[in-house]
């Protein structure tokens, strides 16, 4: 159905969730040579205090971070694993940092900073996974310091407890706040992407969809994209004589009975009135021909009962050309629903040479 395919688009969107930063390389330029900077000076000082180890951890960000941001200039489409990267290495300095240095309870301090960065440098829904894993890698540390240092013993549990628990409750925070956020988020996008009265998608969403396939098969002609155009037959004449409702109800039945036949990624959209587009992504003209058709059958005997006399279709049936306008690709269709209205109605109309059915052929009802 074609929501499942759009709640594959909205898990992607989410996926690439929008972080802070979003695309802006320069503030990464801008704040990347700070960190560095800020980086040396840290080595500089442990440096002169002999303490190597310390040291060699805060040189961790100015070794990696260059070559992370030359990688994500080289190459844009990797800029979210560079982003990944970067928030890594500021939690793997924090985390040596803070392993080298439990003994010292100011440095826990900033343990609950690693949430904030994350969400800031990963967007919400990945920063939880990234979160879990830092806090448990805490722990672990906590826990291996005193093999690691001669049986020394770390700070105080209730310290680093105290500092854990402030990371993990502005985690939960920022999580529960996300949750809220995308809940009413998806409300609003369904509101605005869906028709109230049958479900389909509306226009302008569907529309973006529809160029986003011809752009694919664009880049990869194998992938056909077809769309039919369906209007109903003498739709006016139910709403005149049955009012209304039964007007409504026959919408509702067509575009059930729509949905039932088409694909898992196919997309129907209500263009308006009783005019619908189906775009079917991917398949060939003899599929789209066919499925076509079948719907053209089917649908008399839907509304066969939701009005007094069944409700026809006529359909103008076009498969996208490499290069052509989104214009041009719904003039083409329209013209042929058009074609298949003037010749008497209730009919499949196509220039899909390889359909099946000769160029500009119409088939009738039985
Ligand atoms: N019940 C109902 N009617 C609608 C809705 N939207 C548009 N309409 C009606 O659909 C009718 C469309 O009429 P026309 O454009 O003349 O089309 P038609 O009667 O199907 O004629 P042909 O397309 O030539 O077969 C109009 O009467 C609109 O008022 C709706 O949401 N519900």
């Amino acid at each position: 159905m074609e929501e499942e395919g759009l709640e594959r688009d909205i898990a992607g969107e989410q996926d690439q969730s929008p972080t802070l930063f979003g695309e802006r390389l320069p503030f990464l330029y801008i704040g990347a040579p700070l960190g560095v900077l800020a980086s040396l000076v840290m080595f500089y000082i442990e440096s002169r205090q002999a303490s190597w180890l310390r040291a060699s951890s805060a040189l961790m960000f100015p070794v990696f971070a260059p070559l992370l941001l030359y990688w994500m200039h080289r190459d844009r489409s990797t800029y979210e694993h560079g982003l990944r990267g970067m928030a890594l290495l500021i939690v793997l300095s924090l985390i040596s940092g803070a392993l080298l240095n439990f003994s010292s309870p100011i440095l826990l301090i900033w343990i609950p900073v690693i949430p904030l960065s994350y969400v800031l440098l990963l967007g919400h829904a990945r920063a939880v996974r990234w979160n879990v894993a830092t806090l448990l890698g805490l722990i672990v540390a906590y826990i291996l310091f005193p093999v690691m240092n001669d049986g020394a013993r770390p700070v105080s549990v209730l310290i680093f407890g105290v500092s854990l628990l402030a990371a993990s409750v502005s985690m939960l925070l920022s999580w529960h706040h996300y949750r809220e956020l995308s809940v009413y988020q998806r409300r609003l996008y369904e509101q605005a992407s869906y028709d109230g009265l049958t479900g389909a998608m509306m226009r302008e969403p569907g529309m973006e969809i529809l160029a986003r396939f011809m752009s694919q098969a664009d880049r990869q002609p194998a992938q056909a994209v077809s769309v039919a155009l369906l209007d109903l037959d003498d739709f006016k004449r139910i709403n005149d004589e049955e009012g209304h409702l039964a007007g409504d109800r026959v919408l509702q039945g067509v575009t059930a009975e729509v949905r039932a036949h088409i694909r898992g990624g196919d997309y129907l959209i209500r263009l308006g009135g009783e005019e619908f587009l189906i775009i079917f992504p991917g398949m060939q003209a003899e599929e789209a021909y066919a499925l076509s058709e079948t719907l053209r059958q089917r649908i008399p005997a839907v509304t066969d009962g939701l009005s007094r006399r069944p409700v026809t279709t006529s359909i103008g049936l076009a498969q996208y050309r490499p290069g052509e306008a989104l214009g041009q690709l719904l003039g083409r269709a329209d013209h042929l629903m058009y074609a298949a209205k003037t010749t008497g109605k209730n009919k499949v109309c196509t220039d899909m040479a390889s359909s099946g059915q000769p160029t500009g052929a119409t088939e009738s009802a039985g």
